[in-house]
């Protein structure tokens, strides 16, 4: 079999999930290569639970079909149980065995003798940072050391996948990172096909080499994490991962009128309702100069005045809300660093035009 042709590690195809008539699952599709880290992100009771519960084999799909490397392990007449696929699961509250030692906990699911047992248990130990732990008893370790330990027991039978739900919910910030980096160093290290699911949008982009948006049972997008936060498919999407600013308009010959100037709709029929969305992050702030702000130019267009309703400083950059003069909406800009400026200030906003996006109003 040529490179080109070796198939996703995890191939999930068109999987539908219904409850009491509702569907929480719909159609969903995803394909995940050796080594590869997808995230599936969304609110929650998306669905995003249900779609691992039925890769690893504990729930069961109403339609649709699981291939790992290629061979079919799920579809609806098919099944092969969760013990033999090979599948490793880490949740948040993943629990070790409190009467049984460090090693032991992590060789549990091992059928090899003793002394390979203690051998793998040393070796991933040892990857985790742990392997003087070996003979003690998980609670003589802390919450990020029992985590650790259980990536590590996860890790023994060598999974070709590994599935993680919320994961790392359960660490306070401080450890969190650090096992996060160790968790997909180790992951990737092994060759798995990782799906992680999680709310947070930070922990996707930290950890994710594809992002899959889930929405009501149902991706909304795929792909890699600068591409879905740059080119969102939608306004929702553009709200999961920050704050947003909405400007209404309606359309009139492809183009729309807004008090930063016109934006185009090309396609968009004549008085369609239209969103002209974009982040904080891409307003930029100009001072008032006797009633007049900067000149309009191609990249920033048309700036319009509003005065400063609130200002907070958020550690690495400052949040400013304006009232616009033009209909008392409230528009958000954040600024790097400290930018507190009082309250009632009159201020000029532009909009960085190549990320406004334009979206139907009522899609
Ligand atoms: N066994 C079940 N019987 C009935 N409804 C269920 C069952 N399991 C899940 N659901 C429903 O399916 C929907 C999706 O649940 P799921 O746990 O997959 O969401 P989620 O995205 O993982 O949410 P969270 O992030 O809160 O865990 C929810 O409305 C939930 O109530």
């Amino acid at each position: 079999m040529s490179a080109s042709h070796v198939p996703p590690r995890l191939e999930i195809r068109n999987l539908v999930r219904r409850f009491d008539g509702q569907t929480v699952v719909d159609h969903v599709s995803l394909s995940i290569a050796p080594g590869q880290v997808t995230c599936l992100l969304g609110p929650s009771g998306c669905g995003k639970s249900t779609t691992l519960r039925m890769i690893a084999g504990v729930d069961t799909q109403d339609e649709g079909t699981i291939h790992v490397d290629g061979s079919l392990v799920c579809d609806t007449v098919f099944r092969i149980p969760p013990e033999r696929r090979s599948i490793g699961l880490m949740f948040q509250d993943f629990a070790l065995f409190p009467h049984m030692s460090v090693g032991e906990n992590v060789s549990f699911g091992l059928r090899t003798s003793a002394s390979e047992k203690r051998a793998t248990a040393t070796r991933l130990l040892d990857r985790v940072g742990l392997a003087h732990y070996i003979d003690f008893y998980p609670h003589h370790l802390s919450g990020g050391e029992q985590q650790r330990v259980a990536l590590a027991r996860a890790m023994a039978p060598e999974p070709k996948i590994m599935l993680m739900d919320e994961p790392f919910s359960g660490l306070d910030n401080r450890l969190r990172d650090g096992i996060r980096d160790e968790t997909l160093d180790l992951l990737k290290e092994a060759g798995a096909a990782v799906l992680l699911v999680t709310h947070e949008p930070e922990e996707a982009m930290r950890m994710a080499d594809e992002i899959a948006l889930m929405r009501d049972g149902r991706i909304v997008q795929q792909g890699a994490p600068y591409n879905i936060f740059n080119a969102p498919a939608d306004k929702g999407a553009m709200a999961f991962f920050s704050d947003i600013n909405v400007l209404r308009s309606r359309v009139q010959g492809a183009l729309t009128e807004t008090p930063f100037g016109q934006f185009m709709a090309p396609g968009v029929a004549d008085g369609t309702e239209v969103d002209i969305v974009f982040r904080p992050q891409h307003v930029g702030i100009d001072f008032d100069r006797g009633g007049k702000g900067p000149h309009p130019t191609v990249i920033a267009g048309t700036p319009a005045r509003g005065v400063v309703r609130r200002a907070r400083f958020m550690g690495s950059e400052s949040l400013v809300e304006f009232l616009m003069d033009h209909d008392q909406q409230v528009l958000k800009a954040t600024v790097p660093n400290v930018f507190l400026p009082k309250v009632g200030t009159p201020m000029w906003l532009t909009l960085r035009r190549d990320r406004c996006f334009v979206f139907p109003a009522n899609p």
